[in-house]
C-alpha cells in the first residue's frame, strides 16, 4: 500500500547522507498521506546503505504498524504526535546534524541572524524546555513529541512559519509540505546552526535581524505574495 508515499520517503531518507546530515543511522525521516492518515516511516536501526523503498513501515497515526515486517523507527511516537497535532505538515525529519545539534546540546535556540535564515524560517529556531525525569523515565518518544508541540502551542510559534525545533539536549525535529520539503528545511537548518556559531564566534554581541528584512524575506518565499523564482 502506498507505494508512492514509500518511494518518496525513502528518497528523502536517502538524502539524509547525500547531505551530510547523518551519521550511522542517526535519524530518519517519514511522511503522510493526510487522506487515509497513514505514516510511512524509516525501519530503526536499517544503514541506508541496505535501504530499500519497499521496507518503509506503514503506520497509523497512533504508531501502529499497519504494513511492513520490520519494526520502524524508534522515533516514531513522535513523528505521529506531530502528525496529529500540526495539521499542516506532511513529511518530518529527525537527523543528528552536528551543528543543530550542538545548539540543542547548548539549549539555545537559533536566532534569526540574516537573509538566510529568513528565507526559510519566521523567526528564531526555537529550543524545548529540558524534559522532565517523569517525561524521560516514561514514554520518552511520545513525551518528546509532546514537549515540542507545548513549545509551539505555548510560544504561538507557527509551525507552518517555523518548520523545526531544537529538542534539548537531543538533536532537530524538521518538518515540512512533503518528506523532499522536510530534507530541503532540515539541509538550511544545518546550515543556518553553523553559520550562527561562527557569527557569535565574530560578534558575541550580534542581535537578530531587524524584522523588516525578515518580513521582506520570508515573505518574498512564502505567503500569497511571494515572488522568489520563476513563480
Ligand atoms: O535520536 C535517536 C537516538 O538518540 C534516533 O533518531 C536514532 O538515531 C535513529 O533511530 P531509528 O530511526 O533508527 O530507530
Amino acid at each position: 500500500m502506498l507505494e508512492s508515499l514509500k518511494q518518496a520517503v525513502w528518497e528523502a531518507n536517502m538524502d539524509l547522507p547525500k547531505y551530510g546530515l547523518v551519521t550511522f543511522t542517526w535519524g530518519n525521516v517519514s511522511g503522510i498521506d493526510r487522506e487515509s492518515g497513514l505514516v510511512a516511516i524509516k525501519p530503526s536501526g536499517v544503514p541506508y546503505e541496505e535501504l530499500r523503498p519497499e521496507q518503509m513501515v506503514i503506520v497509523d497515526l497512533e504508531g501502529n504498524v499497519v504494513e511492513g515486517n520490520l519494526r520502524p523507527s524508534s522515533d516514531t511516537p513522535t513523528h505521529v504526535a506531530l502528525y496529529r497535532a500540526f495539521e499542516s505538515i506532511g513529511g518530518i525529519v529527525h537527523t543528528h546534524s552536528p551543528w543543530a545539534t550542538s545548539w540543542a546540546q547548548a539549549g539555545r535556540a537559533i536566532p534569526a541572524l540574516g537573509t538566510t535564515h529568513g528565507d526559510y524560517f519566521y523567526g528564531e529556531i526555537p529550543c524545548t524546555r529540558a524534559m522532565t525525569e517523569a517525561e524521560i523515565k516514561g514514554a520518552y518518544e511520545l513525551e518528546t513529541g509532546n514537549v515540542i508541540i507545548e513549545t509551539f502551542r505555548t510560544r504561538g510559534i507557527d509551525p507552518a512559519a517555523v518548520p523545526a525545533v531544537l529538542v534539548n539536549s537531543h538533536a532537530p525535529f524538521v518538518w515540512g509540505k512533503d518528506p523532499h520539503n522536510a530534507v530541503h528545511n532540515a539541509v538550511v537548518v544545518e546550515e543556518v546552526a553553523k553559520m550562527g556559531l561562527h557569527t557569535f564566534a565574530l560578534n558575541p554581541g550580534v542581535q537578530p535581524m531587524d524584522q523588516h528584512l525578515l518580513d521582506r524575506h520570508y515573505l518574498r518565499k512564502h505567503g500569497k505574495n511571494a515572488y522568489y523564482g520563476q513563480k
